[in-house]
């Protein structure tokens, strides 16, 4: 089973580049279906997640080509309509973006039938308002055998409030009634960038959506789509586990390749807590060489501070000097790590949707496993920091959202590498001292 093994307790220093939004490519790859023309989509992070759904997009017909790793051609007109055009296999039951392709599909075939999604283990992760909003809109929708099928004769444009702010939601109904007869609202929508994302690579495509990015979207639906060319924005979670990382480490690292209005949540945490943060046009650099501050932090939807930021988030604060409070107020289930980094010397009390860090002055190396994606990811911040060494197992969970998380880090001086073996392990070990 891969793993990681780390040497802990040197600065990152120096520059890495940034992926394309993970969150924003899985809507964007499932929208590119929706015209029977080619589309070309460029920055694609190469992740497991993306490299799951163009699988999928596959199996149901559409003709995909990778032009060059982060470039990929998608072609809808070669799927058959007549089909059931069911999504379903082992691999796409574990990722939450396969619901993107109901929206899609149901929108495009006013049909379609994807098995029930996954995602990370971090809540219960309801889809009642994404099926709220296909029903608004005429669709029926039924749930059997783990399948989720929606189906409408004809899709009419609706007013549609979400009671809950929902990335998914949002952007599923917003694909479902690009093409739906007449005028959709949805009130009270999510605005996280890739929301504005996949609308504006709709719009790119030739639909008539506003107000994406503000928490009331209008569409106006048209006839069809049509192809075109569009470059993901860059990863703001990917950006900000990068951004910590550097501070945790007390080095200094350029960022680039990030849009830093995206980051502001966590720069200004950041900035709070003594590090400082340098924002250029395109990159920012984080710089540190002290211990850095006890603080709060409470997620929120965007623009608050991003519930996939709170675990790396936390395990600096874990370091940092005084007590910190962190609320999770998006998922109930996302303070697992919790169990792993106290067994690095945290010292970490959960209360319901609350942890209460008391700062430790540095952690020790421990063998841990990644209980989710962004948890795995602050466990091998944790392990940078760590005198010793440490193990990373199931970085499965990791690989799903990081491009070359290991890799990157290396560039940054990091003493990490994806073994499988013990032997491996003590290869490393010799090798480092
Ligand atoms: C693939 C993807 O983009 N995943 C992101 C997306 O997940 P996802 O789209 O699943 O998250 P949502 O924004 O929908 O969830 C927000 C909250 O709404 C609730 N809810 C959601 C839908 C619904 O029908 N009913 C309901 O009650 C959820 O339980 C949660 O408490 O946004 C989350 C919040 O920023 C991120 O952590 C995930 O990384
Ligand atoms: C929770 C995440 O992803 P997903 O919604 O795909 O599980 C994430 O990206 O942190």
């Amino acid at each position: 089973m891969e793993q990681y093994v780390i040497k802990g307790g040197r600065p990152l220093e120096g520059e890495v580049t940034i992926a394309g939004a993970k969150n924003a490519a899985l809507g964007i790859l499932a929208a590119a279906v929706m015209t029977d023309q080619e589309v070309t989509i460029e920055n694609v992070p190469n992740v497991r997640d993306t490299r799951v759904l163009l699988q999928a997009i596959q199996g149901i017909g559409a003709r995909v080509r990778y032009i060059d790793e982060h470039t990929v051609a998608i072609c809808g007109g070669t799927i058959n309509p007549n089909t059931d055009l069911c999504v379903d296999d082992e691999y796409i039951r574990k990722i939450r973006a396969s619901y993107y392709l109901l929206g899609a599909l149901l929108g495009k075939y006013n049909h379609s039938q994807v098995a029930l999604p996954g995602g990370c283990d971090i809540g219960a992760r309801p889809i009642d308002l994404h099926i709220k909003g296909f029903e608004a809109l005429g669709a029926h929708v039924d749930i059997a055998n783990g399948m989720i099928s929606v189906e409408a004769d004809e899709l009419i444009g609706s007013h549609i409030y979400m009671d809950v702010i929902s990335v998914g939601a949002t952007i599923n109904v917003m694909m479902a009634a690009v093409m739906a007869n007449g005028k959709t609202t949805i009130e009270n929508a999510a605005k996280e960038p890739h929301i504005v994302d996949v609308a504006n690579f709709l719009n790119s495509m030739g639909a008539n959506i506003k107000g994406a990015g503000t928490d009331v979207i209008r569409i106006r639906g048209v006839k069809s789509l049509h192809g075109t060319t569009y470059s993901i924005i860059p990863d703001q979670i990917e950006a900000g586990t990068f951004m910590v990382a550097a501070a945790a480490t007390r080095g200094n690292v350029l960022i680039k390749n990030v849009i830093p209005k995206h980051l502001e949540a966590i720069t200004s945490k950041l900035t709070d807590i003594g590090a400082t943060v340098i924002e250029y046009d395109d990159s920012v650099r984080v710089m540190c060489n002290k211990r850095l501050k006890a603080t709060n932090i409470k997620t929120l939807p965007y623009p608050g501070f991003p519930t996939d930021m709170q675990p790396q988030m936390a395990v600096t604060l874990a370091l940092s000097n005084g007590t910190s409070i962190v609320t999770e107020s998006i998922f109930e289930n996302r303070f697992k790590y919790v169990a792993e980094l106290s067994r690095m010397g945290a010292h970490i009390r959960v209360e319901g949707n609350t942890a209460i860090l008391d700062g430790v002055e540095t952690f020790t190396g421990a063998n841990v496993a990644a209980p989710d994606l962004r948890a795995g990811a602050a466990l091998v911040i944790a392990a940078l920091v760590a005198n010793d060494f440490s193990t990373v197992c199931d970085i499965k969970y990791i690989q799903r959202g990081y491009e070359k998380f290991d890799e990157k880090l290396r560039g940054l001086g990091a003493l990490i590498e994806k073994v499988e073996t013990d032997k491996e392990i003590q290869k490393f070990k010799l090798k480092v001292g």
